[in-house]
């Protein structure tokens, strides 16, 4: 049976205004002292210069672990042994409509090579962010707040 997916709501595979929906695999890949990797985007991409969480789209029948774990390996030569669905968050872009499936890492091999050559960095945990990952894509934003709320007070 082919299984068919809404056309609206949580999962639908088009927007409420009709735009295709990107489907992303986003890393939060966090030390074992609650820093995180935040990369450059490279150049020849949309919003090159950004800083982002790693990540990237899903291609064709691939799931969301497979498509992070693919493009870990491929933009940071990174293994990953694990990865956890965390939050979903869509974002309306000139350029795409996409809904970003973050995942949290706490498990991995190898240490981040930037294989675009792009910039990648080790950022603190907390609320306040690094001038240095300015300015960061506008849908990274709300998951620096998620990290911090998450520390103990
Ligand atoms: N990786 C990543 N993408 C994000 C984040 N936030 C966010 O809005 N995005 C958006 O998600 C999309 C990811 O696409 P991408 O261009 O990085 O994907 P990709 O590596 O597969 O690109 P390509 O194969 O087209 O070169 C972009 O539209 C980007 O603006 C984030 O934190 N990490």
């Amino acid at each position: 049976m082919t299984e068919t997916r809404p056309t609206r709501g949580e999962g639908a595979a088009s927007s409420a205004d009709g735009r295709p929906v990107t489907e992303v695999a986003v890393g939060v890949i966090i030390r074992p002292d609650g820093s995180f990797l935040l990369a450059q985007r490279p150049a020849g991409k949309p919003y090159a210069g950004y800083w982002e969480f790693p990540g990237g789209k899903l291609e064709t029948g691939e799931t969301v672990a497979h498509a992070l774990a693919r493009e870990l390996e491929e933009e940071l030569g990174l293994d990953i042994v694990a990865s956890e669905a965390w939050r979903v968050l869509e974002h309306d872009y000139p350029h795409a409509y996409v809904r970003l499936h973050f995942c949290k890492i706490h498990n991995w091999r190898g240490e981040p090579v930037g294989r675009e050559g792009q910039a990648f960095r080790w950022h603190a945990p907390g609320g306040a962010i690094d001038p240095a990952v300015q300015p960061l894509l506008p849908a990274a934003l709300p998951v620096i707040e998620w990290l911090a709320a998450e520390l103990p007070r």
